[in-house]
C-alpha cells in the first residue's frame, strides 16, 4: 500500500477511472465476475488508450498501452523489480527466476542462462519428436470424436520439460503427472481470486479461507511431487558421477547429455551457500510451471484456430508435404528452420492469446516516458500483452486470425514492442528459443498427421488472464487420422 502524498498527488494527474480515493477500483475488481474480467479490462484500455492509471486499494497501478512507453520500461536494466501481484505465488515458487529481483535476480539469470538457455538448445530433438508422437496416438485413440484438448496437450508438454530439463521420464498415464496439472491449474485460480479479493491479501485471513486451506495442500502436493525429481534425479546424477570416474572413455562421457537440473546439483556442489536445496526447488517448481502451462496454451489455443480456419490449416499442411512429403521421419533441427509458414501461425497465435496475458514492474525509481511524463518509483507498472496485440494501429482489424501479419516485411514496419509475447528486454522469458522449438515440433507432428476439426467456435468461450491464459468452456476439438499407413506406422 502507498499512502504517500507525492504517489497519491502523481496519480491525480494521470488519466484513468476516478472512484473513491485510494480504494480506486478495489471494490469494482473485487465484485467483478470472472467471465468479465477481460471485458471490462477491455472497456477500460480503449478509453484509455495510453496511459490508465488506478488505485486498488491502496496500490497505486498504471498501464501502459503504447510500445514506445512500453520499451522504456522493459527495455532497461533499471526496472526489473516484479510487481506486487507475483506475492501471492511466492508460497509456491518462492524466489524463482521468475520472481526474484535485484541482486538475486542477476547473479541467477547469469548462471541459469547456460544452464538452461543454451543447454536445452542442444539436443532435444529426440524427445520433443518422441512426446509429440505419443501426443498424436492419445489423439488417435479419441477416434475421431470431441475431447478437450488441454487435457491431452498438457500432460505431452509436462512430459517434455520433465524429460528435457529435469532429466526425469514422467509416464503421462502416470496418475501423478495428472495431479499436477490439476493441481497447478487450481492454485493459478486461487492465486488470482486472492488478488482481486482485498480482504484476502492478510496470510492469516486467506489460511482460514476454504481457499487458503485449498492452497495449503495444493502447495505441499506440488512441492513433493518436484522434491521427488530432484530425489531421483540426484540419485541417478550420482551413480553416472561414480561410472564416468570409472571409465576411461573420455569421448563417451563429454557426449552425455547433460540436463537443466544437472546444471543445479553442479551450482550447489560448486556453490553450497549460494544454491541450496530450497534453492533448486524453487527454480525446479519454476521452471515446471513456466515450462508446460505456457507451452500447453500456446498448443491448444494454435489448434483452435487451425480447426476453425482450415485454408490455414491447409497451407500449413503444404508446408509440412514440401519438407517431409508423405514420409513419417521425425523433424530435425534442420526443418524446424523451413517451417516458415508455421511459426507465423504460432506467432499470430501468441498475438491473439499470448499464453502470460499481464506482466507488472514496481518502479524502483522515477520513470520518464517517450512524452516526458513521469511515472513515479513505487508505481506498479502494468504491461497486458493480450491487449497491447489487439491495438489496432498496429494490427488492423485486431481480432482477425491472419498469420499473414508475421510475414518478414509487416515485421520490419512495426514497433518491435508492438508484440511481446515472451515480454522483452533484459528480463524477457529465458525460455524463448526452447518454446518455439516444442511448438514447432509438436504442431508439425500433429498437422502432418492428423486433420484438425473444429468444435469449440469463437465467440463459445470466455478467456480468464488466471497468470496463464484460460478458457471457459474448455477448447475442444476432433481429430482425424490424414493417410491411412502414416496412422498405422505413427500407432507401431
Ligand atoms: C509459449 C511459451 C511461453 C511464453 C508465451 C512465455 C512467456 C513469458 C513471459 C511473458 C515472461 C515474462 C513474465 C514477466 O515478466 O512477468 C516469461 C518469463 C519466464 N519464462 Fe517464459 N514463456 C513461455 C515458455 C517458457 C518455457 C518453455 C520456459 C522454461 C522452461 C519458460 C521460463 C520462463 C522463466 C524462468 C521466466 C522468468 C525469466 C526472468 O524473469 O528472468 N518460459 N515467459
Amino acid at each position: 500500500i502507498d499512502v504517500r502524498f507525492k504517489t497519491i498527488w502523481a496519480m491525480c494527474k494521470l488519466p484513468g477511472p476516478w472512484r473513491i480515493p485510494l480504494v480506486g477500483l478495489g471494490i469494482f475488481i473485487a465484485t467483478i465476475k470472472d467471465e468479465e474480467i477481460i471485458d471490462q479490462i477491455k472497456i477500460f484500455c480503449k478509453k484509455y488508450p495510453r496511459i490508465l492509471a488506478a488505485y486498488v486499494m491502496g496500490v497505486p497501478m498504471v498501464v501502459l498501452q503504447q510500445p514506445e512507453d512500453i520499451e522504456v520500461l522493459l527495455g532497461s536494466i533499471n526496472y526489473i523489480k516484479k510487481g506486487y501481484e507475483y506475492y501471492p505465488i511466492l508460497p509456491w515458487l518462492r524466489e524463482g527466476l521468475l520472481v526474484s529481483s535485484g541482486d538475486k535476480w542477476h547473479q541467477r539469470r547469469k548462471l541459469l542462462t547456460p544452464a538452461f538457455h543454451f543447454r536445452i538448445l542442444e539436443d532435444n530433438m529426440q524427445s520433443l519428436n518422441k512426446h509429440a508422437r505419443q501426443l498424436i496416438k492419445n489423439m488417435l485413440k479419441q477416434e475421431g470424436k470431441a475431447f478437450v484438448a488441454d487435457q491431452l496437450v498438457t500432460l505431452c508438454t509436462l512430459d517434455v520439460i520433465c524429460e528435457t530439463a529435469m532429466g526425469f521420464s514422467l509416464n503421462t498415464q502416470d496418475n501423478q503427472g495428472n495431479y499436477y496439472v490439476k493441481t497447478v491449474k487450481k492454485i493459478s485460480t486461487i492465486v488470482v481470486t486472492r488478488l482481486r479479493t482485498f480482504w484476502l491479501r492478510r496470510d492469516w485471513v486467506f489460511g482460514i479461507t476454504r481457499d487458503g486451506k485449498q492452497f495449503k495442500e495444493g502447495l505441499s502436493l506440488l512441492h513433493n511431487f518436484t522434491e521427488k525429481i530432484i530425489k531421483e534425479r540426484k540419485a541417478s546424477y550420482k551413480l553416472e558421477d561414480n561410472k564416468d570416474e570409472q571409465t576411461e572413455d573420455l569421448e563417451l562421457t563429454s557426449k552425455k547429455r547433460k540436463a537443466f537440473l544437472d546444471s543445479l546439483l553442479e551450482l550447489d556442489k560448486k556453490y553450497p551457500n549460494l544454491f541450496t536445496d530450497l534453492d533448486i526447488r524453487e527454480e525446479v517448481d519454476t521452471f515446471m510451471f513456466e515450462g508446460h502451462d505456457t507451452t500447453s496454451a500456446a498448443i491448444v489455443f494454435a489448434l483452435f484456430l487451425l480447426a476453425n480456419h482450415p485454408d490455414v490449416q491447409e497451407k500449413a499442411y503444404q508446408e509440412q508435404f514440401s519438407i517431409f512429403g508423405i514420409s513419417d521421419r521425425a523433424a530435425t533441427r534442420n526443418d524446424l528452420q523451413e517451417m516458415h509458414y508455421l511459426e507465423m501461425v504460432i506467432k499470430e497465435t501468441l498475438r491473439l492469446y499470448p499464453s502470460v496475458p499481464y506482466i507488472s514492474r514496481t518502479l524502483t525509481q522515477d520513470m520518464k516516458l517517450s512524452n516526458n511524463m513521469v511515472i513515479p518509483e513505487g508505481i506498479n507498472t502494468i504491461i497486458i500483452p493480450f491487449m497491447l496485440h489487439r491495438n489496432p494501429t498496429n494490427f488492423p482489424d485486431p481480432e482477425k486470425f491472419d498469420p499473414e501479419r508475421f510475414t518478414q516485411e509487416e515485421c520490419r514496419n512495426r514497433h518491435p514492442y508492438a508484440y511481446i509475447p515472451f515480454s522483452a528486454g533484459p528480463r524477457n522469458c529465458i525460455g524463448q528459443k526452447f518454446a518455439m522449438m516444442e511448438l514447432k515440433v509438436v504442431l508439425s507432428t500433429v498437422i502432418r498427421f492428423l486433420k484438425i476439426e473444429p468444435v469449440t467456435r469463437d465467440g463459445e468461450f470466455k478467456t480468464f488472464p488466471f497468470l496463464i491464459i484460460r478458457t471457459d468452456p474448455p477448447i475442444k476439438i476432433k481429430t482425424t487420422p490424414r493417410i491411412e499407413h502414416i496412422k498405422s506406422s505413427v500407432i507401431l
